[in-house]
C-alpha cells in the first residue's frame, strides 16, 4: 500500500489531528468527589493529596458554586465522621441530621440542579475502619446490607439523586433498590462500585477520611474478604453483571489507571453507563512526580483521563476534574 497510504498524513499538524481525533474529554464526563467535615470556615488540605481539601459545610457551598460555574454538574460526597460517633453498626450513618444528610441539603441549596451522589458504605462510620459490621473477626454481609439500605433511604430523604454503594458486600444493590422502591424513591438512582479491587492505591483517601482499617487484634487488617483480588478479570464481569441484574443504573470500575483492561471489557459487555474512579493514589502519584519536576502535571492529567474515556468510561470520577476543566475550556 505504501506510498499510497501514509498514516503520518493524518498527523501532519494540529488541525488535521483534531479533525480525526477519536476521543475528546469535556466537562460532562466528570464526577467530582468532595470531602466534607464538621466545623466552620474549614478548608483543610489533605497531606497526601496536594491541592485537595476537606470542606466544612459553609465552604462546601462556595466550592459547589464554583464547580457549577465551570460546567461541572455532578458531585460525589464523602464525609469525615468524628471518632466519637463511630461504632460497629453505622449508627451515625442513619442520623437524619448527620453530616452526609446535611451536606446533601447544603449542595442542593447552593446549586439546586447539581447532581448529588452519596457514598454508601460503613467505613467512615466504623470504629474498625471496615465496610461492614464485624462479629468474631468476620465482616457480616447480610446484617451490613440492611444498614446500607437504610442509609440509602436516609440519603434519598435528604435529597440525594444517586446513592453510590462502595462496599462490595454481596446482594446490597438489590436490598438497596427494594428499600428505595418501598419508600417510593423510584427515581433515586444507584451507581454501584461493582468491580472495586482491594488496592493499595486508596491510601491517601483513607488519610483524608481517617477510615483505614484499625490495627487491633482479631480485626482484619485489609479488605480482601470483600474487595476484589487485583489478579482477577472474569470476576469483575460477574460482579458487574450481577449488580446490573440487581438494579444498578450505573456501574463502576475502581481504581482506574491499572484497570483499563477491565474497563474496556466491561464496557463491551454491558448496556448501562460505565464509570471509572481515578483514585487518590493515582492523584498522589502524579502530584508527587510533578512536584519533583519529573512529569508534566497537566499533560499527564489529560493523558490519563483521556485514556479512561478511550478505554470505555462514560463517567470519570477524578480529583483532577476542576483542574482539567479549567485547562480544556
Ligand atoms: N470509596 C472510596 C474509596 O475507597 C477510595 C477512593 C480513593 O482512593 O480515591
Ligand atoms: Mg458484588
Amino acid at each position: 500500500m505504501f506510498p499510497i497510504r501514509r498514516n503520518r498524513r493524518l498527523r501532519t499538524n494540529e488541525a488535521i489531528r483534531s479533525l480525526v481525533r477519536e476521543t475528546v474529554i469535556t466537562p460532562n464526563d466528570f464526577l467530582v468527589p468532595l470531602f466534607v467535615v464538621e466545623g466552620k470556615g474549614i478548608k483543610d488540605e489533605i497531606p497526601s493529596m496536594p491541592n485537595y481539601f476537606r470542606y466544612s459545610l459553609d465552604l462546601l457551598e462556595n466550592e459547589v458554586k464554583e464547580l457549577w460555574s465551570l460546567g461541572l454538574k455532578s458531585v460525589l460526597l464523602f464525609v469525615k465522621v468524628p471518632d466519637n460517633l463511630k461504632d460497629n453498626k453505622g449508627t451515625e450513618a442513619l442520623n437524619p441530621n448527620g453530616l452526609m444528610q446535611r451536606a446533601v441539603k447544603t449542595v442542593k441549596k447552593a446549586c439546586p440542579d447539581m447532581l448529588v451522589m452519596t457514598d454508601v458504605a460503613l467505613d467512615p462510620y466504623s470504629a474498625y475502619g471496615h465496610d461492614g459490621i464485624i462479629k468474631n473477626g468476620q465482616i457480616i454481609n447480610d446484617d451490613t446490607i440492611e444498614v446500607l439500605a437504610e442509609m440509602s433511604v436516609s440519603h434519598a430523604q435528604a435529597g440525594a439523586n444517586f446513592v453510590a454503594p462502595s462496599d462490595m458486600m454481596d446482594g446490597r444493590i438489590l436490598t438497596i433498590r427494594e428499600a428505595l422502591e418501598d419508600e417510593n424513591f423510584i427515581n433515586t438512582g444507584i451507581m454501584s462500585y461493582s468491580a472495586k479491587y482491594a488496592s493499595a492505591f486508596y491510601g491517601p483517601f483513607r488519610d483524608a477520611l481517617d477510615s483505614a482499617p484499625v490495627d487491633i487484634q482479631d480485626i482484619p487488617k485489609d479488605k480482601k474478604t470483600y474487595q476484589m483480588d487485583y489478579s482477577n478479570r472474569f470476576e469483575a464481569i460477574k460482579e458487574t453483571e450481577m449488580d446490573i441484574d440487581e438494579g444498578a443504573d450505573i456501574v463502576m470500575i475502581k481504581p482506574g489507571i491499572s484497570y483499563l483492561d477491565i474497563l474496556r471489557e466491561i464496557k463491551n459487555e454491558v448496556d448501562v453507563p460505565v464509570a471509572v474512579y481515578q483514585v487518590s493514589g493515582e492523584y498522589a502519584m502524579i502530584k508527587a512526580a510533578a512536584e519533583k519536576g519529573w512529569l508534566d502535571h497537566d499533560q499527564i492529567m489529560l493523558e490519563t483521563t483521556t485514556a479512561f474515556k478511550r478505554a470505555g468510561a462514560d463517567i470519570i470520577a477524578s480529583y483532577f476534574a476542576k483542574d482539567i476543566v479549567k485547562l480544556i475550556s
